[in-house]
């Protein structure tokens, strides 16, 4: 469903090493690498929000596409719940943990920064979406919602969809994923 070769990506330069990737249906990747190789930029690029400078980047035509990024959704003040959330991705709240599943009518800005998180996860990962792109899912979540994520992860790719995994949390990507690519250091200059 997607295919980069030598895919160099970036903002107003390039931040990213050349790149060959290629992702399947029902495939869950983990891209790893150190802190500012690259690895949102390229995300970032297979969601059409960073630039191609060089290489060639494919999605399969008419792909639907979900990203999570590190950015925490603007909720302070807002009057709105989890199940508020996850009704704009059109994702169910089945399924939810329990620990979440008791408080998905709460507002969002009384609930914990883990719990926020997971719904914000929770609203990508069951958008209908062919392919799932998510950076650093695990961050704030302790062991219990890393082992849900963990399954639902291999639940959605179970049905199909695609899925590319940020991330720096070792176990969770051997867990979780198929097969590793590893990004490293470069001179963008
Ligand atoms: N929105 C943006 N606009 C301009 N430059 C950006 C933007 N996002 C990232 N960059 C730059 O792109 C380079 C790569 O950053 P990126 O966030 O892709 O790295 P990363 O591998 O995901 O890092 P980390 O592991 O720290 O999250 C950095 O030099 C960064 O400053």
């Amino acid at each position: 469903m997607l295919r980069a070769a030598a895919l160099v990506a970036g903002w107003m330069q390039p931040a990213t090493p050349a790149i060959d990737f290629a992702l399947a249906a029902g495939e869950i990747v983990g891209l790893t690498g150190p802190n500012g190789v690259g690895k949102s930029t390229l995300l970032a690029a297979f969601a059409g929000r960073a630039a191609v400078f060089s290489g060639s980047l494919e999605l399969q035509p008419g792909l639907r596409l979900a990203l999570q990024t590190q950015d925490v959704p603007p909720v302070d003040g807002l009057p709105l719940s989890g199940r508020d959330l996850l009704a704009m991705t059109g994702a169910s709240p089945a399924g939810l943990p329990p620990w979440l599943a008791d408080r998905v009518d709460w507002r969002l800005d009384r609930l914990s920064g883990g719990q926020r998180h997971y719904l914000a996860l929770w609203a990508v990962l069951h958008a209908p979406a062919d392919l799932v792109l998510l950076d650093e899912p695990t961050n704030n979540l302790d062991a219990a919602g890393v082992r849900h994520l963990t399954a639902h992860l291999h639940e959605r790719a179970r049905e199909g969809c695609g899925i590319v995994v940020v991330s720096h949390d070792s176990a969770f990507v051997a867990a979780a994923c198929d097969r590793v690519v590893a990004m490293e250091a470069h001179d963008v200059d």
